[in-house]
């Protein structure tokens, strides 16, 4: 019998589903992710496999797991991970191979529709009783005719370009690694014709050393001033004080966030008081669909390992 343990900050659902679709062969323990670290190590000792959601492990925990051959990610992102421990371990740390691309690209264009519609503002007005004020029918807009910039086009950037191509968009983006497994209609151009060209500006990289911190004000200098952002990637690819300058200071027209730099966010965060933004708690990556994706390709993951083959969707 092999043995798996799962970290989870998620609902108990979340676990079920991870419990019915085990393949046999293997035993599965949960234990909630805000337990110490003390309480971690003990619940790993014996076993070979870990799952996270979310992912968040470090150095102390894994050196005492002295059986754990595979971390396997629900996540897409795997900035919490000590990738270097795991690695001197001689463990191997996998994401969700993409499954819950779905999600993400919908709630990116959901956030992008909700800005440009205002539907936060239309819904307050109707149930204050004062029906369209502040929606005026000249500061709502149409995707249609507008140029998406996508910051990758992995899993979920490809799915919003393709999903946004049917809106009558003009798609551009900017990879460094040219991952386009996707297949969509876009330009590939340089970061700066990203900024310069895009009206809607959509972050869909990991959080690694290269994209940390990789818009401050001089990148936000060079985009449109009608320009909005979408990021439901990690808040950190911006740098938090110049974004929220240029938000403040309509540099920008508006964005729509599904990450913050501390979440949950504080009640005294600067974006709390900004009426061109579309705010939301960090569920991009959620659906009742995408658990079922995750937990199968958790396990399929699993099983190569197992088998002696490469786990699939490496943390690089
Ligand atoms: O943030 C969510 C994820 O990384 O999947």
């Amino acid at each position: 019998m092999h043995k798996a343990v799962f970290f989870s900050g998620q609902s108990e659902k979340v676990a079920e589903i991870l419990e019915q679709s085990m393949p046999e062969g293997f035993c599965l323990e949960v234990c909630p992710s805000s337990t110490s670290d003390d309480e971690k190590i003990a619940r790993i000792e014996e076993a070979e496999f870990l799952i996270l959601h979310p992912a968040d492990i470090d150095r102390n925990v894994l050196q005492n797991a002295k059986k754990l051959r595979h971390i396997q990610l629900l996540t897409a992102g795997y900035d919490k991970v000590d990738l270097a421990a795991a690695r001197e371990l001689g463990m191997t740390v996998a994401t969700n191979g993409g499954t819950n691309a779905w999600a993400v690209a919908e709630q990116a264009i959901a956030l992008l529709l909700c800005l440009y519609r205002r539907l936060v503002q239309c819904d307050t007005s109707v149930r204050a009783g004062t029906w369209r004020k502040p929606v005026s029918g000249t500061n709502t807009f149409e995707v249609a005719g507008k140029t998406i910039g996508l910051l990758g086009v992995g899993n979920i950037g490809g799915k919003v370009a393709q999903r946004l191509k049917a809106f009558e968009t003009r798609i551009i983006y900017f990879d460094r690694f040219k991952n386009t497994g996707n297949d969509f209609d876009g330009e590939s151009v340089s970061l700066e014709r990203l900024l310069r060209e895009s009206d809607v500006l959509s972050i869909h990289v990991p959080l690694t050393d290269e994209t940390r911190g990789m818009f401050g004000a001089e990148q936000l200098a060079m985009m449109k001033p009608t320009a909005v952002i979408i990021n439901t990637s990690r808040a950190e690819v911006f740098d938090e004080a110049a974004l929220l300058d240029a938000l403040r200071s309509r540099r920008i027209a508006g964005a729509g966030l599904d990450v913050f730099h501390r979440e949950p966010l504080r009640a005294d965060d600067g974006l709390l008081a900004l009426d061109n933004v579309v705010l939301t708690p960090h569920t991009a990556g959620h659906s009742y669909e995408a658990w079922f994706r995750r937990a199968d390709f958790a396990w399929q993951n699993i099983e190569r390992v197992v088998a002696g083959e490469a786990p699939l969707s490496l943390a690089r």
